[in-house]
């Protein structure tokens, strides 16, 4: 393996960024990458893929060091040796043990929250909530993610993508539980292709597929996304209403509907209006919607496999102040689903608090009001896929 000392370098300045000024690690990667122009794809995946692993093993890294504020350059050295590479004979790596590194691994196989690299009480949370399915579900979530693609219908099919993407060299499997899935075999940029410029496709992981389509949409019906964020779910129940009907997107940052409204340009979809949340959008809309998706803020636990920085970041503060917050959308948002319309609740979270005990206390403080008709969950462990929780609940006429 030949190493280029300003790759390593962009590598330990993004570390830097990440946990010393507490920035998020794509945001700081995509800006590392736009700093060079020359760096070939190679070059843009070694610091990528090497950046998101460092965070992901952080913990890990920082056991084997065996120091308490080593410098990123040994925490780059020791990551590339438990890898099994060699190290460049740069002065810098002159102190650096392998064989040391490889006794102190040992060592860190044997306690989980070291192995699997998560904060004590993220591990105590979790084995507390998910009992004796954690150990693999938190091995599975330290995995790296495929990229998963969605067609977009209005624009093509999956046979038609999939050959228009071999054509320029990226190779793709449906993904057989899900119609409108392409998995990549191997990671490619695939923003840059013709297919993404014309709207022919969006990422967006297999769990996260599964959720427009329990709504269960039809054309013409009249569907309210509460929680629309930059619209990866919008533009995909866009797509299943055939752009016929009305679909409300809202959300309470107005940047993300921006993005939203110019992904659904690019995706050709017509019928989404995005409208900002203020005091009374939510009263205003009572009873006025066939189908309500709550596709709620949340700790983000089911993905941690694409955002491996949020575990650092984190806190079991945080977890609290969620929680009512998903509460308080779920209870005071309901009341825009019309009689005898469905409302889905979904979360990207791994966590029963976060998801099934927040629909448990819903139908226990709504009554007999509501009904639960399904609720399932993605699992990195079981399907490979992120981590996401949807229940759908139906209001009776
Ligand atoms: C999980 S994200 C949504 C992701 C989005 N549905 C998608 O598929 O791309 C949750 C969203 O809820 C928004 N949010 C936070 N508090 C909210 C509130 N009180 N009402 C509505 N949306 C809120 C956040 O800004 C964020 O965009």
């Amino acid at each position: 393996m030949r190493y280029h000392r300003v790759l390593v370098e962009a590598i330990v300045f993004s570390l830097g960024e990440i946990f010393e000024k507490g920035r998020q690690a794509d945001k700081v990667i995509e800006q590392v990458l736009k700093s060079n122009r020359k760096w070939g794809a190679r070059d843009r995946g070694f610091i990528a893929e090497n950046t998101y692993e460092i965070v992901r093993w952080w913990r890990l890294l920082l056991f084997v060091s065996q120091e308490e504020r080593p410098a990123y350059s040994d925490i780059f050295a020791i990551w590339q040796t438990l890898k099994g590479n060699e190290l460049p004979a740069w002065t810098e790596f002159d102190h650096i043990q392998p064989q040391r590194i490889r006794q102190a691994y040992e060592e860190a196989k044997k306690i989980r929250k070291v192995r699997e690299s998560i904060p004590d009480w993220l591990d105590e949370v979790g084995a507390l909530e998910l009992g004796e399915k954690w150990d693999d579900e938190l091995h599975a979530l330290n995995q790296t993610a495929p990229v998963v693609l969605r067609v977009n219908t209005l624009k093509t099919n999956r046979e038609a993508l999939q050959k228009q993407l071999a054509e320029d060299g990226i190779q793709t499997n449906p993904l057989p539980s899900l119609p409108s899935a392409l998995a990549l075999t191997e990671k490619k940029n695939v923003f840059q292709t013709e297919a993404f410029k014309n709207g022919f496709f969006e990422v967006q992981d297999a769990g996260s597929q599964v959720i427009a389509p329990t709504l269960d949409v039809q054309p013409g019906m009249r569907v309210i996304d509460a929680c629309a964020g930059a619209g990866g779910k919008t533009l995909h129940l866009a797509a299943l209403m055939q752009n016929q009907g009305r679909l409300i997107a809202m959300d309470v940052e107005n940047w993300k509907l921006d993005e939203l409204r110019r992904r659904a340009r690019r995706n050709g979809v017509s019928n989404v209006e995005t409208r900002l949340i203020e005091a009374k959008t939510i009263k205003r809309l009572r009873e006025t919607a066939d189908r309500v998706l709550l596709d709620v803020p949340c700790s983000g636990l089911g993905v941690l496999r694409r955002n491996p920085d949020s575990k650092w970041k984190i806190m079991p503060e945080f977890l609290a102040q969620i929680r009512q917050t998903q509460y308080d959308i779920l209870s005071h948002y309901s009341q825009m689903v019309k009689p005898g319309g469905k409302l889905v609740y979904a979360t990207c979270s791994i966590l029963p608090s976060e998801s099934e005990n927040q629909v448990q206390r819903f139908l226990k403080e709504q009554g007999q009001q509501w009904t639960l008709e399904t609720e399932t969950r993605t699992s990195p462990a079981r399907d490979g896929f992120d981590g996401f929780y949807m229940a759908s609940l139906v209001k009776p006429c």
